[in-house]
């Protein structure tokens, strides 16, 4: 009732002052109201209008973030502004002659801060993206986030289904690359929280994708799939002829998604993609939700720790890769990778589409990867040995990494020995109250 009296009063207000029609009562004092109710209106509206441009230049971020129930924390991102450009501008300058501007998404993850530094240690620009969930302990983002902004990269806090964002950072940078590192990682957590995998691992990635097609130029992608695509495969080691179509985890299904996504965007719109399946990557700075990192955490604890067994008293094993040669990887992938061929959405030719293994080509039992922690934590462990849960896990991986040797020039050179004995001194230093300085 209330709607429709307002909305008759509405109809009564003149399009055109002038034409407004004069009835009964003196054509003054009709004048006057008239006025005096043009002026309210007009004064009114002033203050609408006002607020809307206050909460518009407030708060820049036009964050289209649905409200997802696979979020963990339900966060808008502010940017936008000079001072905001400024800071991308300087992070993404390129030092070195022939170097490369790359935006890293992910950037205070574990890949993807190594990535990000190793890039600038060679004069690369890097301009990184990360959204900061609370998927594990967000301190340890943080802190990496502090050790990668003291070499002068930035890391904008934003999420990349916002697409409004990525544009805008597309706008201020003309990146030639993107390492695609963010996505929701964990084989047995999707059981927990499906949605954040599907929120991230396609969604994130497709609106990734869309904006860098759109882009002019368009650069030319590398991102990170996974071995858990090869799921209950047992032809052994993988190779990525092997079929990749039995995924045993829905984190793996979106991972194999991931990479029909990328060749659907590489075959309609010229981008060039390379896929990196990585192999349970270890090292400092890591995943405290991988089984290294807790069962050492654990360990000191005097805490049990579970260790998986598969059928009849069956080995699991991994084949366990160290962070530094996945950066060595993930560079020869952006070294080698060829220029995307569209632009502004328009595909000009055919682009490079490429998947490869890294790997470490030598499994290792977990029950040993236990051992070799007892031994440089000097602590013994406590185990309890358990059946594989039927919740994601494959028995064995096992990389092939012929291809990626000969054209990404790949070749890991540290074995688990050596690498879970930089990741313990960095564990001890780290979580000794030496955050700051373990490095
Ligand atoms: O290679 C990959 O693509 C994947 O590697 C890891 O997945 P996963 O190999 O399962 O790594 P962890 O969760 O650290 O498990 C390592 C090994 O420890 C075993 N494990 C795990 C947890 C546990 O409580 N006990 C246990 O024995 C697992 O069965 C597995 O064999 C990562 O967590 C994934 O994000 C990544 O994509």
């Amino acid at each position: 009732m209330s709607q429709l009296k307002q909305m008759s009063h509405l109809d009564n207000i003149p399009s055109t002052p002038g034409k407004f029609k004069m009835e009964k009562s003196s054509p003054y004092i009709n004048r006057l109201r008239v006025h005096s109710s043009l002026a309210k209106l007009t004064f009114w509206s002033f203050i609408f209008l006002g607020v809307i441009l206050f909460f518009f230049f407030r708060s820049p971020s036009s964050n289209p973030l649905p409200s997802d129930p696979s979020r963990r924390s339900l966060r808008t991102f502010n940017w936008g502004g000079p001072a905001f450009e400024k800071r991308i501008r300087s992070s993404a300058r390129v030092r070195a002659r022939n170097g490369i501007s790359v935006l890293v998404t992910g950037a205070a993850g574990f890949v993807g801060t190594h990535v990000s530094a190793a890039l600038k240690r060679r004069g690369d620009g890097v301009l990184g993206l990360d959204n900061f969930n609370d998927y594990y302990d967000p301190s340890l983002k943080r802190a990496r986030q502090a050790l990668l902004e003291r070499s002068g990269i930035f890391i904008v806090e934003g999420d990349i289904n916002d697409m409004a964002l990525l544009r805008k950072l597309f706008e201020v940078v003309s990146f030639t690359h993107v390492m695609h590192l963010a996505a929701q990682a964990g084989v047995r957590y999707a059981m927990e929280n499906p949605s954040s995998y599907v929120h991230s691992n396609i969604a994130g990635l497709v609106s990734l994708l869309e904006v860098c097609k759109n882009a002019n130029p368009q650069p030319a992608i590398v991102w990170a799939s996974s071995s858990s695509v090869y799921g209950l495969n047992t032809k052994v080691p993988f190779s990525e002829k092997d079929r990749t179509d039995q995924p045993a985890s829905l984190y793996a299904a979106t991972k194999k998604a991931g990479e029909e996504i990328a060749h659907t965007y590489n075959h309609i719109y010229g981008l060039s993609l390379t896929g990196l399946r990585f192999f349970t990557v270890y090292g400092p700075w890591g995943r405290p939700d991988m089984a290294y990192f807790f069962f050492t955490r654990d360990i000191l604890k005097g805490k049990t720790i579970p260790i998986f067994e598969a059928a009849n008293h069956g080995t699991v094993a991994r084949d366990f890769t160290y962070i530094d040669d996945i950066v060595k990887g993930c560079l020869g992938a952006l070294d080698t990778a060829q220029k995307s061929t569209g632009s502004g959405g328009k595909k000009k030719g055919p682009a490079q589409l490429r998947v490869y293994n890294l790997g470490n080509t030598s499994p290792v039992p977990v029950s040993d990867l236990v051992s070799i922690l007892e031994r440089h934590l000097k602590v013994k462990a406590k185990r309890h040995i358990l059946k594989l849960p039927r919740n994601g896990d494959v028995p064995f991986t096992h990389a092939n990494i012929s291809l990626a040797q000969r054209e990404l020039g790949y070749k890991p050179t540290t074995d688990l020995q050596t690498g879970l004995k930089k990741f313990v001194r960095w564990y001890l230093s780290y979580y000794s109250g030496g955050k700051k300085a373990a490095g």
